[in-house]
């Protein structure tokens, strides 16, 4: 049966960019953030946002997701209520992505919040990837052309390393790309992964 890796890290540590890195090797990549957004344009995942947060959120049937971020990272409460809305849809989505992977011998799950989420129970394997706290802000402000106070409310709601490193199985330190690479490299052979598998 294909085996799920999970792959996470805080905000800026560049769990996407390491997934595409795994993906170029031909390891098949699901990014939760991107699904995250998928599924909120479903009918029934916004009207339950719709219910719970209010309809001012959508203007013309288009979420405003500077203002639900607002809100949510500055209220745990809410960001709760919010993950308990659109999480169950991200399970289901992954799953029947899952399906259609059935001939790999490996899939990458990125997320953010793997561990937060409890979804770090259904992976075999799971990766963290880290940076300073310091490099990742300046990362995710240059990005999302964000502010500094935005980012650390973000990471307010994220473990911290060092929880992360002590439930994972591998640690992939990013603070120089091509380094973090040939960490790739190494979890793929220690996996036996062949590159390009299929
Ligand atoms: C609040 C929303 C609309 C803000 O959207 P926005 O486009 O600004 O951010 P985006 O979704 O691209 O996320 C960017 C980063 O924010 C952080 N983040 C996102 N959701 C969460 C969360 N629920 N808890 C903690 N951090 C989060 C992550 O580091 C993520 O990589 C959006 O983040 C959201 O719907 N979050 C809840 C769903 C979720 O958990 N998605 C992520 C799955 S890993
Ligand atoms: N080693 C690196 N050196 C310099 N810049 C990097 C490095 N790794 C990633 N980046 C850049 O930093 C930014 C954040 O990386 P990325 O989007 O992969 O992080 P992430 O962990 O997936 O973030 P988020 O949690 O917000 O989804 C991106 O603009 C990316 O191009």
């Amino acid at each position: 049966m294909v085996k799920v890796i999970g792959l996470t890290g805080g905000i800026g540590s560049g769990k996407t960019t390491i997934a595409n890195y795994f993906n170029e090797l031909g390891v098949p990549v699901y990014i939760a953030d991107d699904a995250g957004k998928k599924v909120m344009q479903f009918e029934s995942v916004k009207t339950q946002i719709k219910t719970t947060f209010g309809d001012a959120l959508f203007e013309n049937e288009i979420l405003n997701r500077a203002k639900l971020a607002e809100i949510v990272f500055n209220n745990a409460d809410k960001l709760a209520e919010l993950n308990a809305i659109v999480h169950p849809a991200i399970k289901k989505d992954f799953e029947l992505w899952l399906q259609e992977k059935a001939s790999f011998q490996y899939v990458i799950y990125e997320a953010a919040i793997l561990f937060e989420s409890g979804r770090y129970k259904d992976c075999d394997v799971i990766i963290t990837v880290t940076a300073p706290e310091e490099i990742r802000i300046e990362r995710v402000v240059k990005r999302d052309n964000t502010t500094r106070e935005q980012v650390l409310s973000r990471m307010k709601m994220q473990w911290n390393d060092e929880k992360r490193i002590s439930l994972s199985n591998f640690v992939i330190n990013n603070s120089n790309l091509k380094i973090a690479k040939e960490e790739v490299v190494k979890i793929l052979k220690i996996l036996n992964i062949k590159q390009n598998q299929s």
